[in-house]
C-alpha cells in the first residue's frame, strides 16, 4: 500500500531540483566512502559539455536510503540534463510514483525493510511499465543484480562505481528513452494510418522495393526475387499479380523444393489419361492453370537440371508438352521466381542453368534481412499483434523493453521468426502488456548476452586516454583489478586456479578481493553469470 508523505515532505521530495555543476570528481567511487569535497565545483560530466543540442528531458527519480549516493547521483544527473527526484525509501518512491511521471529510476537493491528494492521493481514494472529501471547493488550481491534484470531491470551498476560508470549508464538510458519514444510514435502512427496494403516497412530498403514493386507489376516480364528464408519473397509476389493487371486471374504457387522429383514434371506440365501408372485421367499442369494469371516458381534453386531445361523450353516457346502427350497447350501466365540460394554461384558450379537463369532474371529484386532494416522490426511487431489482437479480440501492447531488445535482435528467421514470436507471446501472455518473458527464449538468452557484453565493454570516457594516441592510460591498480576480476570471470568463479594463473599466492588473492569489496562467502558470487 503506498504510503502518501505528510504535504512538506512530499512536497519536498516531488520538488525536482535545480540542475547544479557539482559532480564528485573524476575517479572517486561512489557508494563507498563519502567523496572528499562533496561541494565542491567538480567537473561537469562529459556528456553534458559535449551536447550542443539539449537532448530531451528525463525525469529521474534516484531510490537509495544512503544519503551520500543519493546527493552524488542527483548531481551527477541533474549535470547531464535529468530532472532529479530522490527517495530514501520504498513508500517514499512509490508517493513520487503516484504523482509524477519517472522516465528512469535509479534503485538500490539494498533498501531497508520489505524485500529491498526487488518488491518496489516488480511493481514499477506492472504499474509504470514506461519506466526504465537500473538496480544498484553491492558488488557482492551482483547476482541479485542477474535476478532483477531477469524482472525487468533495464540496467545496472555495482556498488562502488564510478562517475564515468554512472554517466555511462545514464547516457544508455536516454538512448533507450529516445527509442521508446521513437517506437510509441510509430504505435500512434500505427493506430491513425492504414498499413501500405499487405507489406508492412518504411525503411529505405523497403521504400526502394516498393519504387521497383510499382514499376514491375503492370509489365509482364519474368522477375526474380532473392532473399533469405522468411523476408517475404511470396508476399512480394503476391503483391505483384494482385496489384496488376491480371490480378483477377489466379496466381498459382509451386514450391519446387517440395515437390517429389518423380512427380515435378507432371505436376508442373500436366499429363494425359495413362500416362503412368495411377494416371486414371488427364490432369492439367500447374504451368497451364495459371491461366493468364501468375505462376509463382518458389525455390527455383531447388529444380533438376533436367526439369530446368523442360522449364527453359517451355518459357521460350510458350507451351509445355503434357506427361504422355503427342500434343502442346500453350500458356499464357507470367512467371516469377524466387530463390534464397545464390543462383550466380550455382551457375558457376554448373547446378543452374545459365539460360534459365538469365530467362527469369529479367528482372530481379532483392528483399534485405530483417537485420539490415531493425526499424521496420517494431511496425512490423506491432503489425502482427494488432492482427492477432482483432482475430482474439483481445488488447495486447509491448513493453518498451520487449520492444527494444526485439529491434536490437538479429532474426536469422526474418519476417516469419518475428510473426511467431509476436503469435506466441499473444496466446501465451496473462496480462495486457508483452513483456520479455513473453518472448522466446532465443530473445531472452539474446538480452542476458547483450547485458554481459554491455558490462564487458569500458564504459565510455572510463579513463584518461594519452593526448596522441588512442590507447586508455590505466592505473597499475586498475590493470591489477581487470586482471583478477577478468580471470576468476573466464574461469568461472575457480579462485584457487585463478591465483596459480596470474603467479600471485591465494592468500594475495583473497586480500585483493577483500579490497575491492568482494566477500568470499555467503551464496553471492559476483562471477556466477
Ligand atoms: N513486409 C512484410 N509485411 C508484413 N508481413 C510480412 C512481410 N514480410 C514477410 N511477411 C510475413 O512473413 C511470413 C513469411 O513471408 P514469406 O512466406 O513471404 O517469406 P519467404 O521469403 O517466401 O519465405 P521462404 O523463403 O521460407 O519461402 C509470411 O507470413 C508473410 O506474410
Amino acid at each position: 500500500m503506498p504510503v502518501n508523505p505528510p504535504p512538506h515532505r512530499k512536497d519536498h521530495l516531488a520538488s525536482t531540483r535545480t540542475p547544479r555543476q557539482s559532480t564528485p570528481p573524476s575517479g572517486v567511487l561512489i557508494g563507498a566512502t563519502p567523496y572528499p569535497g562533496q561541494d565542491a565545483r567538480a567537473l561537469s560530466s562529459p556528456d553534458a559539455e559535449a551536447s550542443s543540442n539539449p537532448p530531451p528531458v528525463m525525469h529521474l527519480l534516484v531510490v537509495d536510503d544512503d544519503a551520500p549516493v543519493r546527493t552524488a547521483c542527483a548531481e551527477i544527473a541533474e549535470s547531464m540534463g535529468f530532472l532529479v527526484v530522490s527517495a530514501a525509501n520504498a513508500s517514499e518512491a512509490q508517493a513520487i510514483l503516484k504523482h509524477q511521471s519517472i522516465d528512469l529510476m535509479l534503485l538500490d537493491l539494498k533498501l531497508p525493510g520489505r524485500s529491498g528494492g526487488l518488491e518496489l521493481l516488480e511493481e514499477v514494472r506492472t504499474q509504470h511499465p514506461h519506466t526504465l529501471v537500473v538496480v544498484m547493488t553491492a558488488f557482492a550481491t551482483v547476482s541479485s543484480a542477474v535476478q532483477a534484470m531477469r524482472i525487468g531491470a533495464g540496467d545496472y551498476l555495482t556498488k562502488p562505481f564510478a562517475l564515468e560508470e554512472l554517466t555511462a549508464v545514464l547516457h544508455r538510458a536516454r538512448q533507450s528513452r529516445h527509442f521508446d519514444m521513437e517506437s510509441r510514435s510509430l504505435r500512434e502512427r500505427m493506430r491513425t494510418q492504414k498499413g501500405l496494403g499487405n507489406m508492412i516497412g518504411r525503411s529505405p530498403e523497403m521504400e526502394k522495393l516498393y519504387r521497383i514493386l510499382s514499376k514491375v507489376t503492370h509489365s509482364s516480364h519474368p522477375v526474380l526475387i532473392l532473399g533469405e528464408s522468411g523476408t517475404g519473397k511470396e508476399l512480394v509476389a503476391r503483391s505483384i499479380h494482385f496489384n496488376g493487371p491480371h490480378a483477377s486471374k489466379p496466381f498459382v504457387p509451386v514450391d519446387c523444393g517440395s515437390l517429389v522429383p518423380t512427380l515435378i514434371e507432371s505436376e508442373l506440365f500436366g499429363y494425359v489419361k495413362g500416362a503412368f501408372t495411377g494416371a486414371n485421367k488427364a490432369k492439367d499442369g500447374l504451368l497451364a492453370s495459371a491461366e493468364g494469371g501468375t505462376v509463382f516458381l518458389d525455390e527455383v534453386g531447388e529444380l533438376p537440371l533436367d526439369l530446368q531445361a523442360k522449364l527453359l523450353r517451355a518459357l521460350q516457346e510458350r507451351e509445355v508438352r503434357p506427361v504422355g502427350a503427342n500434343f502442346t497447350v500453350p500458356i499464357s501466365a507470367r512467371v516469377l521466381a524466387a530463390t534464397n540460394r545464390d543462383l550466380a554461384v550455382m551457375v558457376e558450379q554448373g547446378r543452374f542453368r545459365k539460360d534459365l537463369y538469365f530467362r527469369l532474371n529479367v528482372v530481379s529484386l532483392r528483399i534485405p534481412p530483417l537485420r539490415d532494416r531493425r526499424e521496420d522490426v517494431a511496425l512490423l511487431a506491432l503489425h502482427f499483434l494488432e492482427r492477432c489482437d482483432r482475430e482474439s479480440g483481445t488488447h495486447h501492447t509491448f513493453s518498451d523493453e520487449a520492444l527494444r531488445i526485439m529491434s536490437r535482435y538479429d532474426w536469422p528467421g526474418n519476417v516469419r521468426e518475428l510473426e511467431n514470436a509476436v503469435e506466441r507471446a499473444c496466446a501465451l501472455s496473462s496480462g495486457p502488456i508483452l513483456h520479455m518473458a513473453d518472448l522466446p527464449t532465443q530473445l531472452q538468452d539474446f538480452r542476458l548476452h547483450a547485458q554481459r557484453e554491455s558490462e564487458a565493454a569500458p564504459a565510455p570516457n572510463a579513463h584518461w586516454r594519452s593526448p596522441g594516441g588512442s590507447n586508455p592510460i590505466l592505473s597499475i591498480a586498475d590493470l591489477e583489478k581487470q586482471a583478477i576480476l577478468g580471470t576468476i570471470r573466464q574461469l568461472n568463479g575457480d579462485k584457487l586456479m585463478a591465483a596459480k594463473l596470474l603467479g600471485i599466492g591465494k592468500t594475495t588473492l583473497y586480500r585483493k578481493l577483500k579490497e575491492y569489496g568482494i566477500s568470499d562467502t555467503g551464496d553471492d558470487n559476483p562471477f556466477d553469470h
